[in-house]
């Protein structure tokens, strides 16, 4: 009996980093769902795909900050056995100082950049685990490893899914369900319009292809690398900065005071 291809999920593919996931994945022999609450690009976008690469993607429209929404994207999720990659990107910026910024763009932020990404990551994982066999990646930012005036908020949510990601990991180890954390750095996407900074005014030099960054992140991924930083060149930065902080927890497990 022919199998059927495997599924993945993609959030956020309505655009942006989502959207050339979507792209790439069908390019390896996935079909897709494809999650954003605009129907219209994720429909064209499935066209796309069946046209191109002769894969199925189909569309589930909803609103992931948007807790009644998100609980029934997850049910839904979670009841398709078919689903082996789970690619949590759906995110969302708004870059201003927290003192003066509305309280609606911090919990927003929240709620999709975090809870959405925690509860569809619980609603799969434990089928991935039942079948042994699943990926989860996990998108999450530079600005989660440094924090610049107006990211507080924006920097928190992707440190949480950077650590998130590294305890999933631990979890995981020697099981067939592996996570990825990706931490772009800026990259040409409509988040930076909506976020308050113009694309226009970053450095165009220090600006990656969307393209670049997702190709980068699958070649990270096809190297078993646990955590992939698109731009990053030099290993050895990452590995040096693990062993220090690493080196960092190891230091404060004495259960003494220390003096000063
Ligand atoms: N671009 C960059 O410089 C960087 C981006 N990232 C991360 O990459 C990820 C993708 O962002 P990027 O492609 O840049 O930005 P885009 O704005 O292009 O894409 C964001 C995607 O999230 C979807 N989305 C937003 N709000 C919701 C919601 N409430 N419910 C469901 N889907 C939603 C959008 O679809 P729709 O509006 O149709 O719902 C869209 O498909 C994010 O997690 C972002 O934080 C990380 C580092 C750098
Ligand atoms: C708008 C941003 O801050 C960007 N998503 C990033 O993570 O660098």
């Amino acid at each position: 009996m022919p199998t059927e291809p495997s599924l993945a999920v993609v959030t956020g593919a309505s655009s942006g980093i989502g959207a050339v996931y979507a792209d790439r994945l069908a390019a390896r022999g996935h079909d897709l769902i494809l999650v954003a609450r605009r129907a219209d690009r994720l429909q064209a976008l499935a066209a796309r795909i069946a046209e191109t690469h002769g894969r199925k993607a189909d569309i589930h429209v909803a609103d992931l900050a948007d807790p009644a929404s998100l609980a029934q994207t997850a049910a839904t999720l979670a009841a398709n056995p078919r689903i082996e990659v789970l690619v949590n990107n759906a995110g969302l910026a708004k870059l201003a100082p927290f003192g003066t910024a509305p309280l609606a763009d911090s919990l927003s932020q929240i709620a999709l950049n975090i809870t959405s990404l925690t509860q569809l990551t619980q609603a799969l994982l434990p089928g991935f685990l039942a079948r042994n066999r699943g990926l989860i990646i996990n998108i999450a930012s530079v600005l989660g490893l440094e924090v610049l005036p107006g990211s507080a908020v924006y920097s928190g949510t992707k440190g949480f899914v950077l650590n998130f990601s590294r305890g999933l990991q631990k979890e995981l180890a020697g099981s067939g369900v592996k996570v990825q954390a990706v931490l772009p750095a800026a990259t040409a996407t409509e988040i930076w319009d909506n976020s308050g900074v113009p694309l226009a005014s970053l450095d165009t030099g220090m600006v990656m292809t969307v393209e670049n960054m997702v190709d980068a992140a699958l070649a990270g991924l096809d190297q078993g690398e646990a955590v992939t930083i698109p731009p990053l060149a030099d290993l050895g930065l990452w590995q040096r900065a693990e062993a220090a902080r690493l080196a960092l927890f190891e230091a404060t497990r004495t259960g003494r005071p220390a003096p000063r």
